[in-house]
């Protein structure tokens, strides 16, 4: 019997956040067609550990892959409609596997894990007595820190994948004998689906984009390969490593299941995609996607700004072989809907996220509680992992409401600081910032970040901008309805959706008060968990 499905032309996205996998098939117009998502499982070993199982988020592609492609057909599609997909991806996060047999060789990492913390001082002392070669000299010192600063655009953290690889291979025998045996393959997630939907151990392609090899401390940040001397100064063999590219070109085939033969044309971190997605792609925009963590980047165009404030300077997306890369700095906020996540499933204040915006609501303030999230230390701008979470401020007179209340204010002060550091380094005032995310689906956790940071915060209604991103990158590779990210105006026709504005409701005098309390519960948190902790 002759097929009744149209075809016609879309483009499909892969997103595996920290979270969950998504698969979205877009039309030229970013409408979503058709997509599935699944939650996949989450270890913590022993505390400040986080773990993912690289063959579940595989499986969780697999089937949100084929499962999208059913919805579609039954809404009247045929699936080779879908032209061409990108990838996107929680960043940082460690995968190691076989290249004989393309099977993980251990759990992944998660980038939010902190066993590394020793690890940290460890390379900043490294550092510092042995020096890092940059321009040709041997720094010492601080000045050590500073040219790896220099090098990558990063301090040295707990957060990047150097660090974890170097744990792996010291901790993990199985790891080790791979490594030995140079059997060992090195991924972030973005690198390891592609590997895997291109064929795996037949055939399958070893590839990073620059805006995840930019979050390993390998990356030379303005030559854009991987950079000897990092890969000396942390001890590891070149041959684990993908190789590199850009995050809009052709780079494999899918080599099974519903989209066989498709190609994968967009590789971007997630938090870079949702800057494509939110079509901030010039110098001077800027966006804040709060899921997982939070993360604010600001486009600087073909400059690398040096961060003075506690920022990361990083690649935002290079269009193409030869574009030229365009860089942004980014706060990254640790912990964010992480923390509602840890009201509902660790201390059953809320049935659902959403929950927390109406038990927050029933209070008109905090009643003086203040609730440092730094669960896995502080990142951006302090960088401090001997930090931990803390609520301070507690009374007779306190309950969950508060405590609720308490945590969304905890995202907007530490939104604001990073707003603060941006605004030192670029000297621009950020009057109003564009938002997505899943914890923007709350009403409360808006205001609060309105009336707390002082500055418009809008909404958009279609608010898979991270999606978005990386279909924008993958069909402007194959010039699929014409678009070309290196010329915005090719991108007028997507997501014309309106958006909400949220305002401030407060005076800046009460602002500074807060403000004020909040920087003094910081302090109260540094330094607490000591290093055999
Ligand atoms: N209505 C809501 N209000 C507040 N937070 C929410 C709401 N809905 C979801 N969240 C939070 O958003 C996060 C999921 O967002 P998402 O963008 O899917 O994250 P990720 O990509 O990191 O997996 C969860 O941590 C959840 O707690
Ligand atoms: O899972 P998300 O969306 O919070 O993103 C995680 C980041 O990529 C980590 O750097």
């Amino acid at each position: 019997m002759a097929s009744t499905l149209r075809h016609g032309e879309f483009v499909g996205s892969l997103d595996c956040g920290t979270t969950s996998t998504r698969f979205m098939i877009f039309d030229r117009y970013a409408n979503v067609i058709a997509s599935h998502q699944i939650e996949f499982p989450q270890y913590y070993p022993q505390p400040g550990w986080h773990e993912h199982d690289a063959e579940q988020i595989m499986e969780s592609c697999d089937a949100c892959i084929d499962q999208a492609c059913v919805e579609l057909e039954k809404l009247g599609w045929t699936k080779q409609s879908v032209k061409v997909i990108g990838i996107t991806n929680q960043r940082e996060t460690t995968v190691a596997w076989s290249r004989k047999t393309g099977a993980p060789v251990s759990r992944a990492i998660v980038w939010d894990d902190i066993r590394v913390k020793n690890l940290v001082t460890q390379f900043e002392n490294q550092a510092k007595t042995q020096g890092v070669q940059y321009e040709g000299k041997v720094h010492k010192g601080e000045d050590g820190l500073v040219a790896l600063r220099k090098l990558t655009g990063l301090p040295i953290s707990t957060y990047f994948s150097a660090l974890k690889i170097r744990w792996m291979i010291d901790h993990w025998p199985d790891v080790k004998s791979a490594y030995d045996a140079d059997d060992l393959l090195f991924g972030t997630v973005e690198s390891w689906i592609t590997y895997r939907l291109s064929g795996g151990a037949h055939g399958g392609v070893h590839v990073s984009d620059v805006t995840n090899a930019s979050r390993t401390l390998l990356l030379n940040l303005r030559s854009l390969q991987w950079d000897p001397v990092l890969l000396e100064f942390f001890g590891l063999k070149a041959s684990i490593l993908p190789k590199l590219a850009s995050s809009s070109e052709v780079y494999a085939h899918i080599a099974y299941g519903a989209l066989k033969g498709v190609p994968i044309a967009g590789l971007a971190g997630d938090q870079q995609a949702a800057l494509v997605g939110n079509k901030c792609l010039r110098q001077g925009e800027a966006k804040c996607t709060y899921g997982t963590g939070a993360f604010l980047l600001f486009c600087t165009g073909e400059d690398v700004v040096e961060s003075k404030a506690g920022l990361l300077s990083t690649v935002a997306y290079q269009n193409g072989p030869n574009g030229k890369p365009v860089y942004c700095l980014e706060g990254s906020i640790g912990v964010a809907g992480s923390a509602i996540k840890w009201l509902r499933d660790s201390m059953f204040m809320v049935q659902s996220a959403a929950d927390v915006n109406t038990l927050a609501a029933k209070v008109p303030d905090t009643g003086g509680l203040y609730f440092v999230t730094a669960f896995g230390g502080l990142f951006a701008p302090y960088w401090d992992p001997s930090a931990t979470g803390m609520i301070i401020g507690m009374s007779s007179y306190t309950t969950p409401s508060h405590v609720a209340r308490a945590t969304l204010e905890a995202n907007a002060f530490m939104t604001r600081a990073v707003a603060e550091a941006m605004k030192l380094d670029s000297g621009v005032d950020l009057p109003q910032m564009k938002v997505d995310g899943g914890m923007t689906n709350g009403d409360m956790v808006m205001q609060v970040l309105a009336d707390l940071g002082g500055c418009e915060i809008v909404r958009p209604e279609m608010r898979e901008s991270t999606a978005l991103g990386s279909a924008l990158l993958a069909g402007s590779a194959v010039r699929l309805f014409g678009w070309d990210i290196a010329r915005p105006e090719t991108l007028h026709e997507v997501n014309t959706a309106g958006s909400t504005s949220f305002k401030p409701t407060t005076t800046k005098e009460y602002r500074d008060k807060k403000w004020a309390g909040w920087q003094r519960a910081v302090e109260r948190c540094r330094g607490w968990a000591a290093s055999d902790d």
